[in-house]
């Protein structure tokens, strides 16, 4: 057997009583493409950190081409040939893709700006090396940190979910790449809760379960029920059914809309119209940068409609243009923000008081200051019933797993029994076991009558979900076509903007 490019003996690394990574052993060949596959809060996202420097070891040893290697920082980790893509990104909004991408390699602005515009036709990782950071989709700085990471030409590249958010097409591109860079001698660590892909692509996996290693395998010889159940420890639960339902009072109604944003790197929107009934689930399908956020900021009233725009969109029946986030809220709206360490959550502070800043409303206030015991109860609540893996609900948000944090944020948006849910993203970086048990849980809530309106870049998920799905392309929207007479080609047509010749579209 070739000696191992990376090699980890006994690796271990605490939180404080969190036992993060228990004597991990991992051995990464040359020219592989290695998994690590487990549950939200397994450790995957904590052990790939120490092979990159971000955090160091309690104990144990890494060796790095036969030598032992001890890394201070991320800086060390890169000069020593080892890349890294992270699921929270890592960019400064104000500046742009390209100055962004010099704060890491160096070069003349106009030279790396080609690079950039090289690698991402020869990937699909498309993105204007002009345009500024905070103008772009979570899709886009995901592209941009992949660009950014390949430019260093790692001998290991460690990606953390990298296709949570990308396209289909470019998701079967970026497997070519990986491949093509293994074929190059780069070996690849990878991170995904998508077995699917990890059976395509990767020749080794090695299985974390509460931070200890449950087994290496080669992930083309099992099936995905197998590497679940390897993964989570029991069986997958079946699909919730969708019982059929006569459409019910109409929740959100979206009329002819058309958006000019003043930001030259948003997308416009036009003539958007949709309508999302009780009892019923709309999914918004598209690649991302082609007007979700602004779609989704203009929903939520984070973004203020211009005032000859004000009667587009109607809550539970009330022309709801001219009132504000809080307002629209108190009439039964609640919201998942697909940005959730930006917008969803709120790091630094506890769970405690991210359950407050949108479910206040339950009690958890008395005379205007916070009533810690209803406060404490909410968190802990939402913690059991939605299974967020954390010590209590006085730990901070960023502590938590990615997974695990967006189960809560989900967790105490549903709690709020609104009558009409928007779900951006609902089950990005969560695990297979909990993406199941969310996806129940909204059907169930649909079954119950809530009217439900889901943006996903995941097709598989809005099949499963939707009674509808409509198509955002370039700033429009396609018409209703009723999931169970379509084909999943239909949509992926319309994804890129063909026009579908289909009849199956809603009246
Ligand atoms: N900075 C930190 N402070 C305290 N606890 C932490 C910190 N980082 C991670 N943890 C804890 O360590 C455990 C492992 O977390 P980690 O992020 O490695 O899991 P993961 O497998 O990557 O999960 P996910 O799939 O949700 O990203 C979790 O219990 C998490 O809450």
């Amino acid at each position: 057997m070739t000696a191992p490019l990376l090699s980890l003996r006994g690796i271990s690394k605490s939180y404080g009583q969190i036992r993060a990574n228990q004597a991990i052993d991992l051995d990464v060949p040359p020219r592989s493409i290695h998994a690590i596959l487990g549950e939200n809060g397994a450790g995957k996202s904590t052990l790939v950190k120490l092979i990159y420097g971000v955090e160091q070891p309690d104990s144990g040893t890494i060796m790095w081409k036969g030598a032992p290697l001890s890394l201070a920082s991320p800086a060390e980790a890169r000069r020593a040939g080892i890349g890294m893509v992270f699921q929270h990104f890592s960019l400064f909004e104000t500046l742009t893709v390209v100055e962004n991408i010099r704060l890491v390699v160096p070069g003349r602005k106009a030279d790396l700006a080609e690079r950039i515009r090289t690698l991402g036709r020869d990937f699909g990782l498309e993105v204007d090396p002009f345009a500024h950071v905070h103008a772009l989709s979570v899709g886009e700085r995901q592209r941009v940190e992949i660009i950014r990471c390949l430019m260093t030409n790692p001998k290991l590249l460690i990606l953390d979910e990298p296709t949570s958010v990308l396209p289909p097409q470019s998701v079967e591109k970026l497997f070519d790449t990986l491949r093509r860079l293994r074929d190059g001698g780069v070996s690849v660590l990878f991170i995904s809760h998508k077995l699917e892909e990890i059976r395509a692509i990767c020749d080794h996996a090695t299985i974390l379960r509460g931070g200890r290693v449950t087994g290496h395998l080669d992930p083309r010889e099992h099936d995905v029920h197998d590497l679940a159940r390897m993964m989570i420890g029991r069986d997958m639960p079946e699909p919730m059914p969708a019982l059929a339902r006569s459409g019910g009072d109409k929740r959100l109604e979206i009329i002819g809309l058309d958006y000019r944003p003043d930001d030259p790197f948003a997308v416009p929107l036009s003539g958007i119209s949709l309508t999302v009934r009780s009892g019923e689930i709309l999914g918004i399908a598209g690649i991302s940068g082609n007007g979700q956020t602004e779609l989704a900021a203009l929903i939520s009233g984070e973004t203020e409609l211009p005032r000859e725009q004000r009667d587009r969109i109607y809550m539970m029946g009330k022309d709801v243009g001219a009132l504000d986030a809080a307002t629209r809220r108190r009439l039964g709206f609640a919201f998942v923000p697909e940005d959730r360490l930006g917008r969803g959550a709120v790091p630094e502070m506890s769970l405690v008081l991210n359950g407050l800043l949108t479910a206040h409303p339950l009690k958890l206030l008395k005379h205007g200051l916070i009533d810690r015991k209803n406060a404490a109860a909410f968190a802990d609540e939402c913690i059991r019933r939605y299974d967020v893996r954390t010590p209590g609900p006085e730990t901070e948000a960023g502590a938590l797993s990615g997974g695990n944090l967006q189960k809560f944020i989900v967790g105490r948006e549903i709690m709020l029994s609104p009558k009409l849910l928007f779900v951006a993203q609902p089950t990005w970086g969560v695990d297979i076991g909990a993406a199941s048990a969310i996806r129940r849980r909204l059907v169930t809530l649909r079954n119950e009558g809530m009217a439900i309106l889901v943006i996903s870049e995941e097709l598989e998920e809005l099949f499963e979900l939707c009674d509808s799905i409509q198509v955002l392309h370039n700033g429009k929207l396609s018409p209703p076509l009723v999931t169970r007479d379509t084909r999943p080609e239909e949509i992926g047509r319309y994804m890129i903007g063909a026009r579908s010749p289909s009849g199956k579209v809603l009246a």
